[in-house]
């Protein structure tokens, strides 16, 4: 098999020392590419640019044509698993997702069913194989799914909130219901990511976007133990002393977990990715790959803030192997393009070892 031509991305996540630190962005297929929103257009909707191979390859190459990026994650979203469990996914014009049907009693749950991820979400998987041959072996491909915990939220609340009250109601009301909710998501997502490893993927990060609403205890209990079991199941090959491409490393993202970024480190995951609330250099290093942490909003100053936050980002980190450059969170959709600019120029010349 012909080498990747531009492995930094995961000889970082396997704490290799590298030329230069490793950079994408989260969300960096998105609105704030003209490009995007004018594919978006012709798509129609979000969820047909999701389903059609041909348009979320498309939307997955963009952000890699226009810049420098060290790796490209496929594009879709973490939603697609409700939406084949059949709950009906679509998008509101500026309200965020919503779902046709929402979970509230454990005869709901149990009627679940868990989803074929090469028939109900083979769109996905054709995206992947697409991408990947596209990609030409340039830069790897990053698959993905939610954590459950992250997925039921939307799946009980029906779509975003800000005060979580339905699912921290079954939470303590019903745990016993949340965790068969949790059950059946766990295993609906590690077949969905054992098929996207299957079509290419070449490594692997789980969102878990709202984990940092939980009690530390409940975080244990209804996010990290599902997170630490997925990972378990992975058919991802054995992880080398030395630098391997057949390994698929994962990255496990639990915003607003920089508390318990010790408990994460024991998920067997090989990098945490972090919000700009985290001191990076109070982080163990070395044996754990670090992913962030740059506060998204630094791009919307003016070049001179945005090199110096970069900077503070590279120099907290120090001179350690494992380190992936990125936003603490997704790109917002109003960054000017050339504000990324600016940020991968910086990253480059900073991080040059
Ligand atoms: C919580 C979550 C979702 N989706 C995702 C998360 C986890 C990351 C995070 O915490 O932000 C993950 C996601 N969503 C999308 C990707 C694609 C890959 C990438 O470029 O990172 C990824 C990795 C595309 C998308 N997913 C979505 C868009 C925007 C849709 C559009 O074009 O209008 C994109 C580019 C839609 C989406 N999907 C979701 C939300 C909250 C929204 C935004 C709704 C809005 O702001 O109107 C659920």
């Amino acid at each position: 098999m012909m080498p990747l031509q531009n492995d930094r991305y995961l000889r970082a996540l396997q704490c290799q020392p590298v030329d230069y630190t490793p950079l994408w962005m989260m969300r960096q297929a998105g609105r704030y590419l003209p490009e995007y929103r004018q594919l978006r257009a012709q798509a129609g909707d979000f969820m047909t640019l999701c389903k059609t191979p041909e348009l979320a390859c498309e939307a997955t190459l963009q952000p890699i044509r226009r810049y420098d990026l060290d790796a490209a994650i496929i594009f879709s979203d973490i939603l697609t698993i409700p939406d084949a469990m059949g709950l009906g996914l679509y998008f509101q014009h500026g309200e965020g997702p919503k779902f046709k049907t929402t979970i509230n009693t454990s005869n709901d749950i149990k009627q679940l069913a868990i989803p074929d991820p090469e028939i109900e979400l083979g769109y996905v998987m054709a995206a992947i194989r697409q991408a990947k041959y596209e990609l030409k072996r340039k830069i790897p491909l990053i698959g993905f799914a939610g954590s459950p915990w992250t997925l039921a939220t939307y799946m009980v609340e029906g779509g975003s909130s800000k005060t979580f009250t339905k699912i921290k109601k079954m939470l303590y009301s019903d745990p016993s219901s949340l965790h068969q909710l949790l059950d059946k998501l766990s295993d609906s997502i590690a077949l969905y990511l054992n098929a996207q490893i299957k079509a290419g993927a070449q490594s692997i990060m789980i969102f878990d976007s709202w984990g940092g609403v939980l009690s530390h205890s409940s975080y244990r209990e209804f996010s990290l133990h599902y997170m630490s079991k997925i990972i378990s199941q992975l058919q991802r090959g054995q992880r080398q002393h030395t630098f391997s491409t057949d390994y698929v490393p994962v990255t496990l993202f639990t915003k607003g977990g920089g508390l318990w970024f010790d408990l994460i480190s024991q998920s067997g995951c090989d990098a945490i990715g972090v919000d700009w609330t985290v001191d990076l250099s109070t982080l163990p290093k070395e044996k754990i790959a670090i992913q962030g942490n740059l506060d998204p909003t630094v791009l919307y100053g003016n070049r001179h803030t945005i090199e110096k936050n970069v900077d503070l980002v590279l120099k907290e980190y120090g001179p350690y192997n494992g380190h992936i450059f990125n936003l603490g969170h997704g790109i917002n959709q109003d960054t000017p393009t050339e504000s990324v600019e600016i940020l991968i120029n910086a990253v480059h010349q900073k991080s040059a070892k």
